[in-house]
C-alpha cells in the first residue's frame, strides 16, 4: 500500500508513547522497524539493521492498522475502495432507519469534494463513555475499532453494522471529518484528522433536533492525489439504499460543479413499492415471459424478514442474460451468499412442485442453474448478527439466512403460481426449455471432445472453420498454396475450411490401396474430411455439410478436378450420392469499362456479356490466369461467399454404363478429353444451382 509517509505512524496511537530514537529507521526503509529502549527485564536483542529479532515486530495502536493496510478494511485503495467509504457512513444512517428512529437521509457532495450523510435518528451517543475515562462516547466510536452499539442486539435488531469498525475506518482515511450530533436537547460537535480528534466533544446551542451528521473528505495520501468521489457511483448508491426500505426517504444534492455526466444535481429517493420498483426501473421496457413475482414476508415473532422481486427474460437483460442483486440488512452483497442460495432453492422447488401438481414430468429435469441463468432477481433479507465475510461485507454467510429465505418464500411461490395457471405455465415451459438447452450443450460438449481428440490428428495445413458440427460448413480443396493463400482470406472464417493440394495428386483410378495410402496429400485429405477410406467409410463422420474443389479454370484445374472426383468416386461414392461434393466456378474473365464490371465464367459468358451489359462502350477485359492471381475480395465475391457464388453439385449419371463412361473419361490419357468434361459438366450442372 503507497503511503506517502511511512514516517509518521505514531500520529494514531491512542496511548502517549515513550519518545522514541529519531534517527532509527532511514525514511526509505518500507517498513521501519521501530526499536525501543531494551527494557531490563527482555534478553538484550542487538539490534543490527537489516536483523529480525524480537524488536522487528511491531504492534499497532488505534487507528494505525486502518492507514497502514487499508485493504484490510475497504478492500484496497482504488476507486471502489474510496467509494465503500461512503457506504459505511450510509449503511449507519440507514440502521437507525430500519430501526423506525430515522426517516430521511440526506447525502451531499460539495463543491470541494466533500461528502455529508445527515439523518434524523437518535444521534450518535455523545456522554461520556464509562471505559474510556475523558472521552465521549462519540469519540470512542470514531477512534476506537470494533467499538458500537450492534453488538448486543439492544439497540438495533438487524443492521447492517456488526463489526463496530465501520466510522472509525472512514475517519482513519479521512483527512478531515467532522460530526455534528443533535440529541439531548443540544447540538455537539467534534473535528478529526486523519483519525486524530482535533480537539473534544464541543457542546452547541441548545436544539431540539435529532440525528447525526457526518462530513468528510477522504484522504489522498491514501487514495492517491486527486482522487474524488464519483457524483454518478454515490447517486447509484443512495438510490439503491432507498429501494431496499420503504420507510425511508433519501435526499440527494450535488454541486453542479463535481458533476461531468447525466448525473442529476438533485433528487428525492422514496419507493414505497420497494423491490418491485427497483426491478420495473432495472427492466424498463424489455419483455417479460411472466409479470414480476414480488413480496415481503416478515417472520413471525422474531427478527426477520425477506424482500424479493424476480422475473425472467427471454433475451437477457442488457449486457447479462440474467443477474441477481442481494442484500442483507440492505447492504449490498454483489458475491451473494446463504440469502441467493435459499432463494434459488425456494424457486426450483417451487416450481418443480408445480410441475409435478400439473403433471409435467419434464420439470424434474429442472436445476436452480435453469430457473435463474434468465432471471433478473433481487432479494433482501433483515436478520439478526449477520456474518459476512469481511468488512466490505461482498457476501454473506450466516447459514441461518438461507433457511429463512427458503421458508418464507415457499407459501407465496406456491400462491403465485397457482393463483395464475396460465403465468405458471409459460414460466415453467420456458425453464424447461433452459433444462433442455443445457442437457444438448452438455451432449454436444461430449461430442465436441470427442472431435477434439480427433483435431490433433488434423493435416498442418488445413485452415479449419470455427464452427463445431458439420452442419453449414464446407471444405474447400484448393489447388496450389498460393490459392490456398487467397482463400484463406477470402473465406468465412466461421464455415469455411481451406485443405490446399500441392502439385498433382495420384492418379487414383490406376493406384493400389496401399499407394493411396501412402499419398501424403490423399491421406491428409482423408483425415481433414474426417473419414476412413472403404469398408470402414461412415458419412456421419464426414466433418463438414459440403466438399467444394476449387481449381484454376484451366487444362491443368481441369485435371486435378477430374482426379479427385474420381477419388470421392473410387473411395467415397456415397458423399456424391448425397450431393455433398461441389465444383467451384471461378471466373476467367474480368469485363470492366468505367465504373462498370464484371466477371464471366468461360467464353461464352464473355460473349454474352460483350453482346448486352458492355454493348458499344469500350471494354477492358482480361483473363485470370488462375486463382492465386486474384485479389482475396474478388475471389470471395466470385467463388467464395455463398450469398453471390454459384456451385456445381457433382452428381453421378444415372447408370451404370454411364458411370463407366464417366470414369472412362476421367481417366483417360488425353487432357483435352478431360478438360472437356469439365466444362460440359459444369455447364450442365449450372441448372444444379446451388446458391
Ligand atoms: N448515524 C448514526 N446514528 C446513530 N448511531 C450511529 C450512527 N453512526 C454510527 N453510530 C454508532 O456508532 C457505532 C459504530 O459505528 P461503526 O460504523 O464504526 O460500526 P458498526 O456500524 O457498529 O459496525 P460496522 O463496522 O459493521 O459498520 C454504531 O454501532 C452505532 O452505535
Ligand atoms: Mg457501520
Ligand atoms: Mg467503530
Amino acid at each position: 500500500m503507497p503511503m506517502a509517509h511511512p514516517a509518521a505512524p505514531s500520529l494514531f496511537d491512542d496511548v502517549p508513547e515513550p519518545p522514541r530514537p529519531a534517527t532509527v529507521a532511514p525514511p526509505v526503509t518500507p517498513a521501519p522497524a521501530r526499536v525501543e529502549p531494551a527494557q531490563p527485564s527482555a534478553p538484550a536483542a542487538p539490534s543490527v539493521p537489516g536483523s529480525y529479532s524480537a524488536s522487528s515486530i511491531e504492534v499497532l495502536e488505534g487507528l494505525e492498522p486502518v492507514r497502514k493496510r487499508p485493504g484490510m478494511y475497504i478492500g484496497g485503495t482504488d476507486e471502489r475502495a474510496l467509494h465503500h467509504l461512503f457506504a459505511e457512513v450510509l449503511d449507519n444512517a440507514m440502521d437507525e432507519a430500519v430501526a423506525r428512529h430515522a426517516k430521511l437521509i440526506t447525502v451531499d457532495l460539495d463543491a470541494e469534494g466533500r461528502l455529508s450523510v445527515r439523518d434524523d435518528g437518535r444521534g450518535i451517543p455523545v456522554d461520556p463513555h464509562p471505559k474510556h475515562p475523558g472521552k465521549s462516547a462519540l469519540e470512542v466510536v470514531m477512534t476506537v475499532l470494533h467499538s458500537g452499539g450492534k453488538f448486543s442486539g439492544k439497540a438495533y435488531e438487524t443492521s447492517g453494522g456488526l463489526h463496530g469498525v465501520g466510522v472509525s475506518v472512514v475517519n482513519a482515511l479521512s483527512e478531515r471529518l467532522d460530526v455534528t450530533v443533535w440529541r439531548d436537547g443540544h447540538e455537539w460537535s467534534q473535528s478529526f484528522s486523519r483519525g486524530l480528534p482535533l480537539g473534544s466533544i464541543a457542546k452547541g446551542a441548545p436544539s431540539k433536533k435529532r440525528g447525526t451528521l457526518i462530513a468528510f473528505k477522504p484522504d489522498e495520501e491514501i487514495f492517491g492525489t486527486g482522487a474524488a468521489f464519483k457524483p454518478a457511483r454515490l447517486f447509484r448508491m443512495a438510490r439503491s439504499k432507498a429501494y431496499l426500505f420503504r420507510g425511508v426517504e433519501i435526499r440527494w444534492t450535488c454541486s453542479p460543479e463535481r458533476i461531468t455526466d447525466a448525473t442529476p444535481a438533485q433528487a428525492v429517493f422514496h419507493f414505497p413499492n420497494g423491490l418491485a420498483d427497483a426491478l420495473a426501473e432495472r427492466i424498463g421496457e424489455l419483455e417479460t415471459v411472466t409479470p414480476a413475482f414480488a413480496g415481503r414476508v416478515e417472520r413471525k415473532g422474531e427478527a426477520g424478514a425477506v424482500e424479493w422481486a424476480v422475473t425472467w427474460s427471454p433475451i437477457g437483460f442488457g449486457e447479462a442474460d440474467g443477474f441477481v442483486s442481494s442484500y442483507c440488512n440492505t447492504v449490498s452483497t454483489p458475491d451473494g451468499g446463504t440469502h441467493e442460495a435459499g432463494f434459488r432453492a425456494a424457486l426450483v422447488k417451487g416450481l418443480k412442485a408445480y410441475g409435478e401438481l400439473t403433471n409435467e414430468k419434464r420439470a424434474a429435469q429442472i436445476t436452480a442453474e435453469d430457473v435463474i441463468a434468465n432471471a433478473g432477481a433481487m432479494i433482501s433479507v433483515f436478520i439478526r448478527n449477520p456474518e459476512f465475510q469481511g468488512q466490505t461485507k461482498d457476501r454473506l454467510s450466516s447459514p441461518e439466512a438461507h433457511r429463512l429465505v427458503e421458508q418464507l418464500l415457499r407459501d407465496p411461490l406456491d400462491h403465485w403460481l397457482t393463483e395464475s395457471p396460465k403465468q405458471a405455465n409459460s414460466l415453467l415451459s420456458f425453464v424447461i426449455e433452459r433444462a433442455e438447452d443445457r442437457l444438448r450443450r452438455r451432449k454436444d460438449k461430449e461430442v465436441q471432445r470427442a472431435s477434439a481428440t480427433r483435431k490433433l490428428r488434423l493435416p498442418g495445413k488445413l485452415s479449419d472453420c470455427t464452427r463445431q458440427g458439420a452442419d453449414g460448413t464446407e471444405l474447400f480443396i484448393v489447388e496450389g498454396d498460393s490459392a490456398g493463400g487467397s482463400a484463406k482470406q477470402a473465406r468465412d472464417r466461421n464455415t469455411q475450411a481451406i485443405l490446399p493440394l500441392r502439385g498433382k495428386i495420384l492418379n487414383v483410378a490406376s493406384a493400389t490401396a496401399d499407394k493411396l495410402r501412402a499419398n501424403a496429400e490423399l491421406s491428409d485429405l482423408m483425415l481433414a474430411l474426417g473419414v476412413q477410406a472403404g469398408q470402414k467409410f461412415n458419412i456421419d463422420d464426414l466433418r463438414y455439410e459440403r466438399i467444394v474443389i476449387m481449381t484454376d479454370a484451366d487444362v491443368d484445374g481441369a485435371h486435378i478436378a477430374a482426379l479427385l472426383i474420381t477419388f470421392f468416386y473410387r473411395t467415397m461414392p456415397e458423399v456424391i450420392r448425397q450431393g455433398r461434393l461441389f465444383m467451384a466456378l471461378p471466373p476467367l474473365y474480368r469485363l470492366s469499362s468505367g465504373p462498370l464490371s464484371e466477371y464471366a465464367r468461360d467464353e461464352a459468358h464473355r460473349d454474352e456479356l460483350m453482346a448486352t451489359t458492355f454493348k458499344g462502350k469500350k471494354v477492358e477485359l482480361g483473363r485470370f490466369k488462375g486463382l492465386g492471381e486474384m485479389m482475396a475480395s474478388q475471389l470471395k465475391e466470385t467463388t467464395m461467399d455463398p450469398k453471390k457464388r454459384t456451385l456445381a453439385r457433382v452428381s453421378l449419371p444415372a447408370s451404370e454404363e454411364e458411370i463407366e463412361d464417366l470414369v472412362e473419361r476421367l481417366m483417360g490419357k488425353k487432357a483435352d478429353a478431360r478438360f472437356q468434361f469439365i466444362q460440359e459438366n459444369a455447364q450442365f450442372a449450372v441448372a444444379d444451382l446451388d446458391v
